[in-house]
Parts: structure tokens; C-alpha cells; sequence
């Protein structure tokens, strides 16, 4: 494991990105509409990104070993000094589906009142929504699927029922002035069904809209599309639902991510999901592997001159913190590499 001296330095690396970073710390990112910038070498890019970093809740739900709520909370807490904007911070799903995430009242007890930052967290139906916002939740988000099978397997129900309950989840939550965002899982394949149609995917997209979602999140729950299929799925997706409201959620399991983030930057998007230390993996959806790791994203967003607001640094003692507790080693390459890197001139 990494020595924390050795981690706390990595800062200094990234030293004049970090410098631009802060001078960027006045981006609002509520109703934020991506501002494109003419790269010379990539084309029409986003000039800054909004991350929304879901290791605390992607992260850890598919992880056996129960992780402590003391644990989790120093790990919100740390995410939250990088300058992270978003932070989902767990969810209210049924701890028999999701054991893991059966602490969540406790967690969300703990950290509501930190300021400055967004914390939303999972809801499937109108129970896991009351209970989100009893224990202080201000944002939610409701997860759909592309595919039959993985709707059935993920929330026990068809992708119509799930609709119907979203319904009744956003008609809820805009009472209250509470903003959802919408998941859709496979949206280029399915580990029953195998290739997604784009339409399918652009059809739930514009109902999760259409019922008052203000955020959609693309899925790549098994992390099987490459530029291939990512452009011809975001194409149809974009023909139906406004581009500042579109981020993606890629996991990393044939190691195509970060090529899959480039080429959604390059076609106007502007909010990438990540999780630290590369953490992650849906329990129902097996042999799927971590997200991507938001230290890897962070290091290409800065190689190209994106802003994120993020510190490298504070994030990489982020994610060796819950390696550490998991006993594993940290699965960012760039957080790896920067620590090897400055050690190496200690
Ligand atoms: C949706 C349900 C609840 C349906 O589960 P069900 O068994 O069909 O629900 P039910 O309505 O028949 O209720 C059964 C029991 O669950 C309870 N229950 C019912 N709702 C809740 C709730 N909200 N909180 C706590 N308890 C709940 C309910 O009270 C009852 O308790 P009992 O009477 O047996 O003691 C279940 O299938 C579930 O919790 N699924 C969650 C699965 C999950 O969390 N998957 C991972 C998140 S999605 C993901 O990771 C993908 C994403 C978003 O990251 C994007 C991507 O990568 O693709």
C-alpha cells in the first residue's frame, strides 16, 4: 500500500493543472449546459466536466464484505475535499436485494449536513423515496434498464412497471422540489440479451425525461461498448432528449472507458460518472467489472486541458483510504503511476 506522505505529494505533480482547476472553482454546475471549446487536436469539446462520482454507492454495492458506515462516511467526506461537485452518496433499495447498502439512513444521517456538495442517492420506488428524503436526501435518482431481462433481474419487474413507479417517484419528488436523475443500465448490451438497440434505449431516455428527470445517465452496466456502438447509441438518444441533460456511466471491463468518454466529449457531453479507484459493479449484473476510475478520468481530462474542479491528489488518498480498508490495491492506473512517480523522487 501506498505511503500516505507519498500520496499527499501528489498534488505537487499536477501542479499546474491544479492551478487552473482553481481557478475555475466559481463554475456552478446546477442547470449547467456544457460550454464547447475548439480543441486544436480533438475538435468541439466540453470546456469543463462535471463528474459525479458514485464509489460510494456503485462502488461498494457489489463488494460481500460488509464496509463499516464509519468507513464510508470518512470516504464522502475525503471525496468531497477533492472538489468533487457530486457525490451519490448510497441507496434505498431493499437490503435483501443489496445488503451492502443497508446502512443507508445511517449514512445519509451523517452527512447530510455537509455543505456545498450534492449528495443524491438511489430510490426504485416510492418507499425507498420517502425513507431517502426522511432521512434528509435533497436530490434522488431512479434506475430503468434497455433490456426486458435486466430489468427483471435488477428491479424485479418490466421496464413499463419500472416506468410506472418512476412516475409516481418524480410526481413526488417534484412536489417536494426535489431533483431525480434517471439511470438506464445496458445501453449498448445486456449479459442476457446481448446487443441493445439504440431505439430502445432513446425510447426509455425520452419517458424518464418526459416524467421530469432532469438528468439521464447512459449505462454501459457491462462494459461492452466501444466507440462502435457507443455513437450510434448516443445519436439516437440525443435526437430525443437535450444534450445538456445527458451524462455517461461507463464500466471498464473490456478496458474500453476512457476511449468511450473521449467520444462522448467530442459529441457535446458534459457530465462523466466515475468511480474511485475504479470500484463498482452491479450485484445483478454478473462478470460486469468496476467503473471507470474518476483518478483515470481526471488525469485524461487534465492531459487535454478539461476542467473538472478536482484535486488529483486529495482524490488518490481517496481511493487508496477504501483500498486500504478493502485490502486490495488501488485499481486506478494513473493513482498507481502518480504515486510510483513520486516516490520515486522522494
Ligand atoms: C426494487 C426492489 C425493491 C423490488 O423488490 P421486490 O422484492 O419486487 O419488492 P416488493 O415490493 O415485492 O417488496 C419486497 C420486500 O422488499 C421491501 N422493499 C421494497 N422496496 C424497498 C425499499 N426501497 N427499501 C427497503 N425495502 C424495500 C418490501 O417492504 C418488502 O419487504 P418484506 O415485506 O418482505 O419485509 C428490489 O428489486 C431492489 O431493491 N432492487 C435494487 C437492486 C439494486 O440496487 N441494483 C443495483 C443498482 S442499479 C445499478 O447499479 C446500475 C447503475 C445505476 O449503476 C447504472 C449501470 O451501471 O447500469
Amino acid at each position: 500500500m501506498l505511503a500516505l506522505r507519498t500520496i499527499k505529494n501528489i498534488s505537487k505533480l499536477n501542479n499546474t493543472r491544479i492551478l487552473i482547476n482553481h481557478c475555475y472553482s466559481t463554475q456552478k454546475d446546477e442547470n449547467y449546459t456544457p460550454k464547447m471549446i475548439n480543441h486544436k487536436l480533438l475538435g468541439s469539446i466540453p470546456d469543463y466536466v462535471k463528474i459525479v462520482e458514485v464509489g460510494p454507492r456503485d462502488g461498494l454495492q457489489n463488494e460481500k464484505q460488509i464496509v463499516p458506515t464509519s468507513v464510508k462516511v470518512e470516504l464522502i467526506k475525503m471525496l468531497v475535499s477533492s472538489g468533487l461537485p457530486v457525490v451519490e452518496a448510497t441507496s434505498f433499495v431493499s437490503p435483501k436485494w443489496v445488503p451492502q447498502l443497508g446502512d443507508a439512513k445511517d449514512v445519509m444521517k451523517a452527512i447530510r449536513s455537509f455543505a456545498g456538495i450534492r449528495l443524491p442517492v438511489l430510490t426504485p420506488n416510492l418507499k425507498g423515496f420517502e425513507a431517502a428524503v426522511e432521512a434528509g436526501a435533497k436530490e434522488v435518482a431512479v434506475f430503468a434498464a434497455a433490456s426486458e431481462s435486466f430489468s427483471k433481474s435488477n428491479i424485479n419487474c418490466s421496464i413499463e412497471e419500472s416506468l410506472a413507479r418512476y412516475r409516481d417517484v418524480t410526481l413526488a419528488a417534484r412536489n417536494l422540489s426535489i431533483p431525480v436523475r434517471g439511470y438506464i443500465s445496458c445501453v449498448v448490451g445486456c449479459p442476457v440479451e446481448g446487443s441493445v438497440p439504440p431505439s430502445k434505449v432513446a425510447y426509455v431516455a425520452k419517458e424518464l425525461v418526459n416524467m421530469g428527470c432532469c438528468e439521464i445517465s447512459l449505462g454501459d452496466t457491462i462494459g461492452v461498448g466501444t466507440p462502435g456502438t457507443v455513437i450510434p447509441m448516443l445519436k439516437a438518444v440525443m435526437d430525443v432528449v437535450p444534450l445538456a441533460k445527458l451524462a455517461v456511466h461507463f464500466h471498464d471491463t473490456y478496458g474500453q472507458a476512457l476511449s468511450n468518454i473521449l467520444v462522448s466529449l467530442q459529441m457535446g457531453i458534459g457530465i462523466v460518472d466515475s468511480s474511485v479507484s475504479g470500484l463498482g459493479g452491479c450485484p445483478y449484473a454478473k462478470g460486469a467489472s468496476g467503473n471507470v476510475a474518476t483518478e483515470d478520468v481526471v488525469y485524461m481530462l487534465n492531459g487535454i486541458g478539461v476542467k473538472t474542479n478536482v484535486d488529483i491528489g486529495k482524490l488518490v488518498l481517496a481511493g487508496d483510504y477504501i483500498s486500504n480498508h478493502l485490502g486490495r490495491s488501488p485499481g486506478s492506473k494513473a493513482a498507481v503511476a502518480l504515486s510510483r512517480r513520486l516516490a520515486s523522487k522522494l
